[in-house]
C-alpha cells in the first residue's frame, strides 16, 4: 500500500469543529485510513500542514466549467439578455477543443482554490471528461438539453445525447466521473420532451439536474401556462425525486420548499451569479429550516466571475443575512457545511468529510497571513476571511494534485496559454 500523510495541521471534522490532527491516506484505494495523532512515521509521502488548516476538498455543486473562456466577456446584464445577446451566440461557435481547453482552465482554477469535485452541465461532454480525467478531479457531468429553438428532430437528438452521455461516461476516470440527465431548465425544454425522456433517464438510474426558479421569468410563464408553480410542474413530470438537484432555487415559495424537502431533491445555491445577474436572493435559511439539502455552486465563470468556493461561501453567508434581515441567518457553520458535505450530498457524491473510510479528497490552507490573524475561530476564517490563494495543497482520490501551490496534474502555463488562444479565437468567430 502506498501512503500519504498530511501532518502538523488543524483538521476540520465532519461536525464542523476543528482539532489538531494528522491525516493518513491510502493512495491506492484513494481512501482516508485515519485522522489522529502522530501518523507520519512511515508514510511514503508527506505533505506539511504546519500552521495550516486541512479541510475536505470543496464541492462545487453547479457549474459550466468551460465558460471560463467567456470570463469577463459579457458583464452587467440580466440573465435573459446575457444569454440571448451574448452567451448563446458565442457558444454556437464553440468547438470540442474549445470546451476541452476551457475545462482544463477551470480545472486548474479549481485545484488552485481547493475544489476537488464539481457538477457540470454543458455541451461536448466527452471533451470535458477528458480534461477532468487529466486534471485528476472528481465530477458529475451531464449534457445540457435545450429544445426551445429547435425543431422536433433536433430536440429529440439533443435529448438522446443527454441520455447517451449519462450512460456512456458514468464511471470513467477510475470512477471519478459520474453522470446525470440535465435538461437546461423548465422553460427552455418542451414539456413533451420531459415527458418522453425523463422516464428513460430514470431507467438509467442517474439523477436529474436542471436550473429552476432562477428568475421570475422562470416562474410566471409556467404558472400562466400550466396553473401550477414550477416545482409542482417538475414533480408532475417526475423530476422532483430523491437524489435530484436543482440549481438556484431563488424564487421558491413555501409550498415548493416543502415539496423539495419531502422528496429529497436538493438545491444548489449560487449566490454570486444570483447577485451579478440580479436574479434575486434565494431563501437559504428557510430551505435549511425545512430540511432541504442545500449545496453551494459558482455557476459559470462568465456570471461570477471566478470558480472559488471560498468566495462563494462568503457570498452565501452575506446574502443569507440580507435576505432574512437577520445577522444570525446562514452562519459560518452552515456555509462551511454547505460547501463540503451539503454540496456532496446534493450532487450525490460520497465525499465532503474527513474521517476514516471516506474518499481522500482534501485541501490544505496556509493560515500564516495577515488576513487570517488572529486565529480565534478557523470555521469563521473559512467562511469569511480565507481566499483561494491561501490553498497550498490539494488532494483528490488520494493523489496530490497540487503541492505547495505547484500544480502537478496540469502544466499551468500551457493550460493558460492554450485557453487564452482558444478564447480569443472563439470571440473572434462569434463577432465576425
Ligand atoms: C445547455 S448547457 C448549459 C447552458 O446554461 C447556460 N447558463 C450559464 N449560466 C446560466 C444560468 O445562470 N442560468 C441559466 N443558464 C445558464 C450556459 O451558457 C449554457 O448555454
Ligand atoms: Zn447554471
Amino acid at each position: 500500500m502506498t501512503t500519504l500523510a498530511i501532518t502538523g495541521g488543524q483538521v476540520l471534522l465532519p461536525d464542523i469543529t476543528v482539532t489538531r490532527a494528522d491525516v493518513l491516506v491510502d493512495q491506492d484505494g484513494g481512501e482516508i485510513l485515519e485522522v489522529g495523532d502522530d501518523l507520519a512515521s512511515d508514510a511514503d509521502e508527506t505533505l506539511d500542514a504546519t500552521d495550516s488548516l486541512v479541510t475536505p476538498g470543496f464541492v462545487n455543486g453547479h457549474c459550466h466549467v468551460a465558460m471560463t473562456l467567456m470570463r469577463g466577456y459579457a458583464d452587467d446584464k440580466s440573465l435573459d439578455a446575457w444569454l440571448q445577446e451574448d452567451i448563446w451566440p458565442t457558444e454556437a461557435e464553440l468547438t470540442p477543443d474549445d470546451v476541452y481547453h476551457g475545462t482544463r482552465l477551470g480545472a486548474l482554477e479549481m485545484i488552485k482554490s481547493g475544489t476537488t469535485a464539481f457538477a457540470d452541465m454543458y455541451f461536448m461532454v466527452p471533451n470535458i471528461a477528458d480534461a477532468v480525467e487529466e486534471a485528476g478531479l472528481r465530477a458529475r457531468l451531464g449534457h445540457g438539453i435545450v429544445t426551445v429553438a429547435s425543431n422536433d428532430e433536433e430536440a429529440r437528438e439533443d435529448a438522446r445525447e443527454g441520455l447517451e452521455v449519462a450512460e456512456e461516461l458514468d464511471g470513467r476516470a477510475d470512477g471519478r466521473i459520474s453522470t446525470a440527465f440535465m435538461p437546461h431548465s423548465l422553460t427552455t425544454i418542451g414539456s413533451e420532451y420531459l415527458e418522453e425522456f425523463v422516464p428513460q433517464a430514470r431507467d438509467l438510474g442517474v439523477p436529474i439536474h436542471y436550473h429552476a426558479n432562477e428568475t421570475t421569468n422562470e416562474v410566471t410563464p409556467i404558472v400562466e401556462e400550466h396553473g401550477v408553480r414550477p416545482m409542482a410542474y417538475a414533480a408532475e413530470r417526475g423530476m422532483v425525486q430523491e437524489g435530484d438537484f436543482v440549481a438556484h432555487g431563488v424564487h421558491l415559495d413555501e409550498s415548493e420548499i416543502g415539496l423539495l424537502a419531502e422528496a429529497g431533491t436538493s438545491v444548489v445555491h449560487c449566490p454570486a451569479s444570483n447577485m451579478k445577474l440580479a436574479s434575486g436572493m434565494a431563501p437559504v435559511q428557510r430551505m435549511l429550516d425545512a430540511g432541504v439539502t442545500v449545496g453551494i455552486g459558482t455557476d459559470g465563470a462568465a456570471s461570477n466571475n471566478d470558480l472559488s468556493m471560498l468566495d462563494e461561501a462568503r457570498d452565501a453567508a452575506m446574502i443569507g443575512k440580507l435576505e432574512t434581515g437577520d445577522a444570525s441567518a446562514v452562519p459560518a457553520e452552515s456555509v462551511v457545511e454547505m460547501m463540503t458535505q451539503g454540496s456532496a450530498d446534493a450532487i450525490g457524491l460520497d465525499v465532503g468529510r474527513l474521517e476514516e473510510g471516506a474518499p481522500a479528497d482534501l485541501a490544505v490552507l496556509d493560515l500564516e497571513s495577515a488576513h487570517l490573524t488572529p486565529r480565534h475561530d478557523l470555521v469563521s476564517h473559512l467562511a469569511y476571511a480565507a481566499a483561494a490563494s491561501d490553498v497550498r495543497h490539494t488532494v483528490c482520490d488520494g493523489q496530490v494534485l497540487m503541492c505547495d501551490r505547484d500544480v502537478r496534474s496540469l502544466d499551468e502555463e500551457a493550460v493558460r496559454t492554450q485557453a487564452s488562444e482558444a478564447a480569443e479565437a472563439l470571440v473572434d468567430r462569434a463577432e465576425n
